[in-house]
This record gives structure tokens, C-alpha cells and sequence, in this order.
């Protein structure tokens, strides 16, 4: 939590404004942060300075590693958090591609389960990552990435957590997770929460110990609108010791996770916050 708060003292400190096109704000922006999370000692990254609406968070990344490209599915699994981006973008409502409403294209999970291939078939990156982690195998390529230019313009938004690599020491797993564009007081309370369930949940179901989290972000910014309660409201808060993040011991493999997981299978124990506060959002 401290390492939250000294990033987004840290963007008011020395953050330059900068102009945004696609959302028409001002960002006050700072290039470079490197975040660590404790996935072996539970140490879960939940803001405490505000109420986190953490299961949302998680169903978001689920529906990824679901491959979902429709935020109904989103909806249906917990989070509202594509409706925005998938139904109130003007250049997506644009595009010839979109398919309808609720549509995303080909963003995140579909690019993580289904990447095209020259001969049309997907390759699924996930699926070969579990097999080669629950075979104690690290090719030093255990790379998942949702990064496909050539396909940007078939999806509503470029994904902002992009990369995920896993390596292996012995039986620790370890993740580092690469981040282009961090919207820190609404997208990185979400994104702390996916990296360290992401661990977790990997290393549950290939059978290994979960070690570090390392979440590598280049810009890290605050929207001009969200600044004064970011500034006058958050940070004169004490934040509250971290709370532990409890996963339902049954769930085993890929397969679990594509079928039968819900929220309920997720809990958090300790969590002490201050009240919520609700950011605008840049569409
Ligand atoms: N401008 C922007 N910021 C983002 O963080 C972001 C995007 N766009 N587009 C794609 C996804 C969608 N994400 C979102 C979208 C909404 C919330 C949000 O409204 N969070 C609220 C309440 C959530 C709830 O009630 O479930 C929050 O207070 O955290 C968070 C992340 C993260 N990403
Ligand atoms: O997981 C996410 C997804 C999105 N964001 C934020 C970062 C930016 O504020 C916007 C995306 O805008 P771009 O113009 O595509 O950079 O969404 C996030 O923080 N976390």
C-alpha cells in the first residue's frame, strides 16, 4: 500500500502535464514505476485509503483468462468495467469491426487463448505456459502477451497490461508483468489486485509455490479530473495494513478456471479501509 501512495505522491511531485487525444484530458504523467508484491507471504495489494471493489477487479482478469471479447460476459461474471470501452467509444462504435453491441474485438484474452497463426488456426499462449510450468519447465520464453499490432484495429482499446512472463527457480514461481499506460487511481487499484491473483492462481494450479510479483509500468498518470481528490482526499489518509487473499483450495487446473470458478470462490480476510471515493472515468 505504501508503495501506491509513494507513486502517486511521486507523479504530483515531479509528474509533467501532458495532452490526450483519444480522451481529450490532460494527464499529469511520470514515466517509470516499478511495483513488488508478496504472493508468498499473502501480502495482497488492496488500496486501503479507499473502499476497492476488489472482486470486479478479479472477474476482470478471469474473463482474460477466459478469452472473452464481450463485456456481457464481463457483466455476467462480475464487472462492469468493458461497458464503457465497448459500447460508449465513439471511433469503436465507428469501426466496421465491431460486431454489435457490448462487441470488444480482439483484445486481451483473445489474443492470449487465440492468437492467429499465417495458417488461420489460434495458438493458445496460456495453455502452453500451464503446460510447461506444471512440468517444472521454464524455456525462458513463458511469455503471455495480449500485444498484437497488427490486429489493433479490430479491438476497442489497446491493452495497458500487456505482457506477462513467468519464470521458474526451483519450485518458486515468479511474475513480472509489463504495463504501457497505468491510470493509477482507478486502473492500478485493479491492476495490483490481477497481478498477485494472477501468481497465485498459477502457481495453484501448476503445483508450484508462488513467489514475487514484479509489475513494471512505463506511463503512470492521473487524469486532470481525478487530481484534486487524489491530492486533497487519498493521500491525507492513513493507509491500513495489508489484508490476505484467500483462494478456494479445489480449484486445480486451467480447466477449473475456464468452468466452474465464480467470485465465491475468492476471499479477502482483514480488510480495513477508509470510505470509498469515486473517480471520474476517461472514456
Ligand atoms: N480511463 C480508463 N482507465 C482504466 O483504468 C481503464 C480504462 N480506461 N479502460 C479499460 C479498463 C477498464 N478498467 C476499469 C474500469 C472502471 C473502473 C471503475 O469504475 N472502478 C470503480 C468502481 C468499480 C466497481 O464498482 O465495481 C472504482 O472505484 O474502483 C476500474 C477499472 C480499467 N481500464
Ligand atoms: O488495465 C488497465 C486498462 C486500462 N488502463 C487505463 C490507462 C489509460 O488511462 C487508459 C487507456 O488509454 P490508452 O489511450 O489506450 O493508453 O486505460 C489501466 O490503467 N489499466
Amino acid at each position: 500500500m505504501k508503495q501506491y501512495l509513494a507513486l502517486c505522491q511521486r507523479i504530483i511531485d515531479e509528474g509533467q502535464w501532458v495532452e490526450n487525444e483519444r480522451t481529450g484530458k490532460r494527464c499529469l504523467t511520470l514515466i517509470n514505476a516499478d511495483l513488488e508484491y508478496d504472493v508468498a507471504n499473502n501480502q495482497f495489494p488492496l488500496i486501503t485509503t479507499r473502499k476497492s471493489f476488489w472482486k470486479a477487479a478479479i472477474a476482470e482478469f478471469l474473463g482474460y483468462i477466459r478469452g472473452f471479447d464481450n463485456a456481457a460476459d464481463f457483466r455476467q461474471l462480475g464487472t462492469k468495467t468493458w461497458d464503457a470501452n465497448a459500447n460508449d467509444n465513439q471511433a469503436w462504435l465507428n469501426n466496421p469491426a465491431r460486431k454489435g453491441p457490448d462487441d470488444m474485438g480482439r483484445v486481451y484474452g483473445v489474443q492470449g487463448r487465440s492468437w492467429q497463426k499465417p495458417d488461420g488456426s489460434g495458438f493458445d499462449q496460456l495453455a502452453k505456459i500451464v503446460d510447461n510450468l506444471s512440468n517444472k519447465k521454464d524455456d525462458r520464453g513463458e511469455i503471455l502477451t495480449f500485444y498484437n499490432p497488427g490486429e489493433f484495429d479490430l479491438g476497442c482499446l489497446r491493452p495497458c497490461m500487456h505482457t506477462h512472463t513467468f519464470s521458474l527457480l526451483g519450485d518458486t514461481l515468479y511474475l513480472t508483468s509489463y504495463q504501457r499506460s497505468c491510470d493509477v487511481p482507478l486502473g492500478l487499484n485493479f491492476n495490483q489486485i490481477q497481478v498477485f491473483t494472477f501468481l497465485a492462481l498459477m502457481a495453484q494450479i501448476t503445483g508450484n509455490k508462488a513467489g514475487k510479483a514484479y509489475h513494471k509500468i512505463v506511463n503512470a498518470h492521473i487524469y486532470e479530473d481525478q487530481l484534486p481528490m487524489m491530492r486533497d482526499v487519498q493521500l491525507k489518509r492513513e493507509p491500513f495494513p495489508s489484508p490476505q487473499l484467500n483462494i478456494n483450495p479445489d480449484i486445480k487446473s486451467l480447466k477449473d478456471l475456464e468452468t466452474w470458478v465464480t467470485m465465491d470462490d475468492f476471499e479477502v480476510v482483514g480488510y480495513q479501509h477508509h470510505d470509498p471515493i469515486k473517480y471520474p472515468f476517461a472514456v
